[in-house]
């Protein structure tokens, strides 16, 4: 057992060190639980990197701390129990109320994010009312108030007919869950909307939903995918809120290959590649940065891994390396062809590349004078107006 101080509150965590190259994964819990809810997917899943579990603040051997509880403190608890350990960049697997907490920690530390495993959750939960409700039945008549509802809403019809004596101990442990730290997440939830943070994601992520979860039910979590840019949605048939503890055979397979699409540290696959592959990725890399680059290489398939592979060795691999010209200048003369060929998504990808290059944004009107003239006025009309669309977006994140 492993207990440390942080934000003037105790936390229990354990912490498996890893032998691998692997991304180390972050397992975040739901309302009313403790980090024992993994055990049984963690035997399945035999994953090879570092592990983090925890108990969040206000459940199993974690302190209480002071009311007011949210999101934002949830999250810097994690925030600072991964800065105690050495972990960044890992992939990350909430569910419920812990997915929100995911969600606000790429938002707010993204250098300890490299993909999200978000199970049975959303960007916003219920409603204040319902969460309203639930405090003050627990304020009038304590957590058992609340606890056959809960196991309803957790498990699937056919796990509470056929595992009455689980269902019984997972009732133990919602009950005994400190009133305070119930309560208090609760409230958390009750004043969290995750949406505008949920959209800015741009990890992979994998979205989870159980077809029997009654808290976050599989619509609400598959509705993720069109807010989120890179996410996937995997519904899970037997099961309810709670997928670790349903169906942790199956997570551990979906976590397994989520986790193997994950660029690792030393990419085995890239070992074999040509020196110019090589050059190719390292310059694509400095040009469109490792998230766009992770992202593109999660996404790639059979069907494109030909075409992803022409392009890193062709474009990057042989004409951005060659050392002639600088990036900058690359970038404008790009920028330029693009618009005036009219590929407006590859003129906002190349604009908001410009920033590791060099090219300024007067470099960037210019270029655009010089596609009206020679390429026609609409076409830089277009170009213009995508490229101040990236930047009001850049601007607005502080990039
Ligand atoms: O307790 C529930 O109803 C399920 C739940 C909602 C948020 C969470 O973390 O668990």
């Amino acid at each position: 057992m492993h207990f440390i101080e942080l934000n003037a509150t105790t936390l229990h965590f354990k912490k498996t060190n890893g032998a691998s190259a692997a991304p180390a994964l972050v397992l975040v819990n739901s309302l009313g639980t403790d980090f024992r809810i993994w055990d049984e997917f963690l035997a399945h899943l035999g994953h090879q990197g570092e592990i983090l579990a925890y108990d969040k603040r206000g459940h199993g051997l974690s302190g209480v701390g002071d009311a007011p509880y949210s999101i934002d403190l949830h999250m810097r608890d994690l925030a600072a129990l991964m800065d105690s350990q050495g972990i960044s960049d890992a992939v990350i697997c909430g569910v419920s109320v812990g997915g929100m907490i995911a969600m606000a920690l790429h938002a707010a530390r993204p250098d300890l994010v490299k993909a999200l495993i978000l199970c049975d959750t959303a960007p916003r939960i219920g409603d204040v009312k319902t969460w309203q409700d639930r405090i003050d039945i627990i304020d009038a008549n304590g957590i058992e108030g609340i606890a056959d509802g809960v196991m309803s809403r957790w498990f699937s019809p056919e796990f509470l007919k056929t595992q009455p004596a689980a269902v019984a101990g997972y009732r133990n442990l919602v009950c005994r869950t400190p009133l305070k730290g119930y309560r208090g997440t609760c409230a958390a939830i009750r004043d969290a909307d995750l949406t505008s943070q949920a959209a800015q994601i741009d990890v992979p992520v994998l979205c989870v939903g159980g077809e029997d979860d009654q808290s976050t039910p599989p619509d609400l979590v598959e509705g993720m995918v069109n807010l989120i840019p890179n996410a996937k949605f995997e519904r899970i048939s037997s099961c309810g809120h709670i997928p670790s503890l349903e169906q942790p055979e199956y997570l551990a397979h979906l976590v397994r290959q989520m986790i193997s699409r994950c660029p690792t540290k030393i990419d085995p696959d890239e070992q074999c590649q040509s020196e110019i592959y090589k050059q190719g990725m390292q310059t694509r890399r400095r040009v469109l940065g490792d998230t766009h680059v992770d992202t593109a290489e999660f996404q790639k398939s059979s069907f494109d891994k030909p075409f992803q592979e022409l392009i890193t060795e062709a474009a990057w691999g042989h004409v951005w390396s060659r050392p002639s010209w600088t990036l900058r200048e690359r970038s404008i003369v790009t920028i330029a062809l693009l618009a005036a060929l009219g590929h407006l998504d590859e003129v906002a990808m190349h604009a908001r590349a410009a920033k590791n290059t060099g090219a300024t944004r007067e470099d960037i009107s210019e270029a655009l004078l010089h596609t009206a003239i020679y390429a026609g006025v609409p076409a830089a009309n277009s170009a213009i107006k995508t490229v101040k669309n990236v930047f009001a977006q850049l601007d607005a994140s502080g990039e």
